[in-house]
């Protein structure tokens, strides 16, 4: 059977950049979209079997709705790559992409992906996730090659969810590196973190066990413990002294866990739900506590069982 998909990729960043050459290396005939590029995004899209989308959080809502207006096949799979939390209605990505598109499916793709390593040739593996089973198997057979294992999973908001909050503790990691707390203080913080996780994305209506996955434990091993992570970087800048306007000013690409954060605070303060470690690195964002004051709220809180 001929497999080969006509792909659009909208958002030419690092991470469309790296899945545009892992999908032209398996020969689909690819097409990339930014909003600075020379194809328009009609041209880009209206072929498309799959698009994937790879635009920082901030973007999502535009694009879809520009997708919108066009003339998409009905058969056409949404893939969503994008780590964060909208702002405006606290949706994720694929919730946005899903109530512009109620009638195709939506997949998420999410894992331990930095894009520099893979524009390096490296292997990893990747979560393709769906309620919709056919449309995830299509996008796993479509990405796999001997660089990129991709895996299928059944609960998208799970995935997606993983992704989103790792960049949280991915801050929290570069802080505690840049303190240089040690590695008894970093297993801590990172198990804590991931339980964190888990106590959120379970409410929200994700699965425990898909907190162990790829998108999970997997992306947060990667992102927090890699100069390559935004994230981290932002966070071992902060630890440094450094503010936040002068470590985004430099920083090259988007640390989407500067964003997310506010967001899912304010979530969680509305609904009660206690994740530590994501408050702290939300005030430390806001400039309100240093990350060595980070450090001792965390240390001092209420003794309880683990
Ligand atoms: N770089 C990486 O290693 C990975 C990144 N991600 C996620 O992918 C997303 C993008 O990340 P990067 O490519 O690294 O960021 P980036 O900063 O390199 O690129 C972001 C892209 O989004 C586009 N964009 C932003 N606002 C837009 C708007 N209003 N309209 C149209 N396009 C807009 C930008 O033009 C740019 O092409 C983020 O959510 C990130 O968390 C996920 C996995 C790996
Ligand atoms: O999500 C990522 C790798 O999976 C990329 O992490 P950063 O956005 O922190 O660079």
């Amino acid at each position: 059977m001929n497999d080969f998909k006509t792909i659009a990729i909208v958002g030419a960043g690092a991470w469309g950049q790296a899945l545009a050459r892992l999908a032209r290396d398996r020969h689909h005939q690819v097409k990339l979209w930014s909003r600075r590029g020379i194809y328009p995004l009609a041209e880009v899209v209206e072929p498309a079997e799959i698009i994937i989308s790879a635009v920082s959080m901030k973007g999502v809502r535009s694009v879809a709705q520009q997708i919108q207006a066009l003339s998409l096949s009905p058969h056409t799979i949404f893939v969503t790559a994008t780590k964060g939390l909208d702002p405006e209605k606290a949706e994720t990505p694929s919730q946005i992409w899903q109530s512009f598109f109620p009638r195709h499916p939506i997949v998420v793709l999410a894992g331990p992906n930095l894009s520099k390593e893979i524009q390096q040739g490296l292997p990893c593996a990747t979560t393709v996730a769906s309620t919709h089973l056919e449309a995830a198997e299509t996008v796993q057979r479509v990405l796999s090659s001997p660089q990129f294992r991709v895996y299928t999973n059944a609960d998208p908001l799970g995935v997606e969810l993983g992704g989103t909050l790792k960049n949280v503790l991915a801050i929290a990691a570069g802080a505690c590196d840049g303190l240089q707390l040690g590695t008894n203080a970093k297993a801590a913080l990172l198990t804590r973190g991931l339980t964190e996780m888990i106590r959120i994305g379970t409410y929200w209506g994700a699965q425990a066990e898909t907190f162990y996955g790829l998108s999970g434990l997997g992306d947060m091993l990667a992102t927090c413990n890699s100069p390559l992570s935004r994230n981290y970087q932002l966070g071992y800048q902060l630890a440094q002294g450094k503010t936040l306007d002068e470590i985004l000013a430099k920083l090259e690409g988007t640390a989407e866990g500067a964003n997310t954060a506010g967001v899912l605070i304010r979530l969680a303060s509305e609904q009660n739900i206690p994740i530590p470690i994501s408050y702290q690195v939300n005030r430390l964002l806001q400039g309100e506590i240093t990350a060595r004051e980070a450090v001792t709220e965390l240390m001092l809180r209420d003794i309880k069982p683990e």
